[in-house]
């Protein structure tokens, strides 16, 4: 026999049965891993199927989008009850919306939501730290940017008009242009969110953004992985090897700015003072928070680089694409023509006087009913607060259900949303004005939380950067409704779907031209 054929020959069946090994590996981790779900509680998208159904339904979680959370909201979320989810990443009980409050009310020690988000993010192991606590203390978020963000604003909208300009540029007057909105909005969010991350020039410079792009696909890459496909066994190992590329792309990313923060951290040891208002940004709330701490390895310049860009995700990839969603659930509702015009009045009669008081925002009522209303119609998760029984001896809901240690429990957000029960006749219905009341004082802004209004989570772990995302979402929808008028979608855009999760697709293409007389002029 030809002795490359043989080689080949042999290499292949080398692949194929290393193949069907780890197949094998799979099937039997997942089984066990499926066993030790509680027995009392009924599953959801098992469809009759004969053969290992709870597996089949499993692996089919990924292309199954939101029909496993339908089917359990009308058989038992909505009466009352709960139910398993089909997880590949594990077994997940999705208690009613009776719940929520239960669930948000309960400290980490019991439920929690710190074991969680390491094990959906990797922390600690795809990210420098120096270790998961260290990453996930948002302390600038909920004190430094909460509070600070009013006074950055101006530069904030700067940044946002001059973005808009830069990407729309070739959007005239005269005739519609076709647009790939999605992409703008990311780039601009982008912009607007390094204003305050690393200030100018940086958050202008495209290799920059290019580096933090590519870190967020490998982050993205890995998280991913871990969600669908690596068993939990397999988790520690998998993690080592993932950390490998994003470590390396997260030091690409973080040597655009690591002189400046060894700048800074030499004036603080020399007990220094920076220029006051050039350093009131992110990267120093970082080095004042670390700084308070005890462990030395909080001051070394890259656990603050590597805290920068990870929470550059938080601050700028969702309100980009939340800004899409919002967009394009306007354009293609029943009321896009009649609502463009009264975004536009609003925007004339606020925008403009921004920049001398930035409160002015809090007077556009409609665009905050919009952004709400695209908040419950369409939750950037239609499932929200995740939590891990970290009891001993676990612990059992108000309705007696028994939860065990190490049991994930979820929350039901967007069919709960849709529920005509809550939300009255047409809760189904997309109506950018539900929330709308004619400055009576009143309205309930886009920020605000409840146990029936579950977009931004609830209790201690409710997402702390919401005040910011809408008040960037506000002067970006803002300024794009003052200055650009839009023809509305004949149809639904097609989705990115991961899981049970729906995305604006950067591909989708809106047709937009510039409001008279707003060509020039633009104050900056
Ligand atoms: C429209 C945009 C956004 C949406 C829809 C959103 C939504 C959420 C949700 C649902 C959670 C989980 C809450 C829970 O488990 O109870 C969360 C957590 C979080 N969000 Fe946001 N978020 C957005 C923007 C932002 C921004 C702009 C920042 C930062 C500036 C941010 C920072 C965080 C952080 C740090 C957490 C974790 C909080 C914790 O576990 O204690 N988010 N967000």
């Amino acid at each position: 026999m030809n002795p490359i054929l043989d080689t080949a020959l042999s290499y292949a069946l080398r692949c194929l049965i290393f193949l069907v090994i780890s197949i094998a590996i799979f099937i039997v981790l997942q089984s066990i891993r499926i066993s030790k779900a509680p027995h009392d509680i009924p599953w959801v998208g098992l469809k009759n199927r004969r053969f290992f159904p709870k597996l089949r339904a499993c692996l089919s979680e990924l292309t199954a989008g939101q029909s496993m959370l339908d089917e359990g909201y009308e058989k038992y979320g909505k009466h009352n009850l709960p139910f398993i989810l089909p997880s590949m990443l594990w077994n997940a009980i999705v208690l009613p919306p009776s719940n929520a409050v239960w669930i948000a009310q309960q400290p980490d020690s019991i439920l929690s939501g710190n074991t969680t988000m390491d094990e959906l993010m990797g922390l600690g192991h795809l990210t420098h730290g120096p270790n998961a606590e260290s990453c996930r203390d948002f302390t600038v978020i909920r004190r430094d940017l909460t509070r600070q963000f009013m006074r950055l604003s101006g530069q904030v909208y700067e940044e946002i008009q001059a973005a808009f300009d830069d990407e729309l540029v070739d959007v005239g007057e005269d005739e519609w242009t076709e647009v790939k909105l999605q992409r703008v909005l990311l780039n601009v969010a982008f912009r607007a969110g390094n204003r305050i991350f690393v200030g100018l020039p940086m958050c202008r410079d495209k290799a920059y953004k290019k580096a933090v792009d590519r870190w967020t696909q490998a982050f993205g890459i890995s998280t991913m992985m871990l969600r669908f496909l690596v068993p939990e066994q397999l988790r520690d190992v998998f993690l080592r090897i993932a950390a490998i590329p994003t470590k390396y792309l997260e030091r690409r990313a973080a040597r655009f700015f690591l002189a400046r923060i060894e700048e800074r951290l030499v004036r603080l040891r020399g007990g220094e003072e920076g220029p006051k208002e050039q350093d009131n940004d992110m990267m120093q709330w970082i080095i004042d928070q670390n700084a308070s701490k005890t462990d030395s390895r909080e001051l070394e310049s890259g656990n603050i680089a590597a805290k920068m860009i990870l929470l550059n995700i938080f601050a700028t990839a969702t309100t980009g694409v939340q800004s899409g969603t919002t967009i394009f659930n306007l354009l293609t509702s029943s009321h896009t023509s009649s609502i463009i015009p009264q975004l536009h009045a609003e925007a004339i009669k606020t925008m403009p006087r921004i920049l001398e008081d930035q409160r002015k925002i809090r007077e556009m009522h409609k665009l905050d009913s919009l952004i709400r209303e695209t908040l419950r119609y369409h939750p950037m998760t239609p499932q929200g607060l995740v939590r891990q029984v970290v009891q001993p001896g676990g612990l059992t809901s108000p309705e007696g259900v028994y939860l065990p240690e190490g049991t994930h429990v979820h929350s039901i957000v967007k069919n709960m949303h849709h529920d005509s029960q809550l939300f009255g006749e047409g809760a189904d219905e997309f109506d950018p004005l539900r929330y709308y009341k004619p400055p009576s004082g009143d309205q309930k802004s886009a920020v605000h939380i409840s146990s029936d209004f579950l977009p931004w989570g609830l209790g201690k772990h409710a997402c702390p950067g919401r005040f910011f995302a809408v008040h960037v979402m506000k002067l970006m929808l803002g300024h794009l409704f003052l200055k650009y008028d839009f023809e509305p979608l004949k149809e639904k855009p097609k989705p990115v779907r991961i899981g049970d999760m729906e995305f604006p697709s950067e591909e989708v293409v809106v047709r937009m031209r510039r409001r008279e007389g707003e060509g020039s002029g633009i104050e900056r």
